[in-house]
């Protein structure tokens, strides 16, 4: 998969050369590339930004240097992501199916956002979304493309070590995963639940499953398999 990530933060990517990520990127199974959009500006102050048309505070992104960024960045088949409070919120689904694609280009906004007209232009020519990471509002779209790129880079076989890891997790079945313990057997005066080291496989799968749906219950209801829009 390659990712391309425009934004004028492009040094914040930098982590990703470490850990998992950095080992698939060396292996050639993931092609992560940051790009500065001041590279696309043509002025002397590299200007990326202007007052809102309309009034109000803060600057918008002008769409220009984008215009040129994406024009260079977008192959046929990439699909668009703008990072952006007012997008579809991201999902394990959204992962996994994002996770299939040959092409992602981010398009990191700062300021109040990018020139709606960007998004407008590419739509015409393009698979694009505008996908929020959550009810809440960050500084620009940085730290939400950097969560995407990890949560959908795991998902291709040969980045995580072991595969079986990813079914199991949180979100993958829907449900929230079971607490999970290792050695010493006490700690703290702590016991490991016993079942986990009867040895007895079946015991071991169902109280895992009762596990997951009774802390799902408690914590987020809202996924239930039964709850409305599940
Ligand atoms: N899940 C999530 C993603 C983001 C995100 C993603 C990308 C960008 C780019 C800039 N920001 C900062 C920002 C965006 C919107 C506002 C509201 N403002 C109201 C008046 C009209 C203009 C817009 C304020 C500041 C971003 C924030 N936050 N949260």
């Amino acid at each position: 998969m390659r990712v391309d990530i425009v934004t004028i933060f492009p040094t914040f990517f930098d982590v990703l050369d470490i850990s998992l990520i950095g080992k698939a990127r060396g292996s050639g199974l993931l092609d992560i590339r940051a790009h500065d959009l001041r590279d696309w500006t043509h002025d002397r102050h590299r200007t990326v930004d202007d007052t809102p048309y309309g009034g109000g505070a803060g600057m918008v992104m002008k769409p220009e240097p984008w215009g040129e960024a994406l024009d260079a960045l977008l192959t046929p088949e990439a699909v668009l992501i703008v990072p952006s409070p007012a997008g579809e919120v991201f999902t394990q689904p959204t992962a996994r199916e994002l996770s299939a694609e040959a092409h992602l280009v981010f398009a990191c906004g700062r300021y109040e956002g990018i020139d709606q007209r960007v998004i407008d232009h590419y739509a015409q020519s393009h698979r694009v979304r505008l996908i929020s990471l959550g009810d809440y509002v960050l500084n620009g779209g940085e730290v939400a493309a950097m969560a995407m790129v990890e949560a959908v880079s795991r998902l291709i076989p040969g980045v995580v070590g072991n595969p079986a890891s990813l079914v199991e997790e949180s979100h993958e079945d829907g449900l929230l995963e079971y607490p999970s313990y290792t050695k010493p057997a006490q700690w703290r005066g702590e016991d490991v639940p016993p079942v986990l080291l009867s040895g007895n496989h079946g015991a071991i799968a169902q109280w895992r499953r009762d596990r997951s749906l009774e802390r799902t219950e408690r914590v987020r209801p809202d996924l239930l398999p039964e709850a409305p829009g599940a």
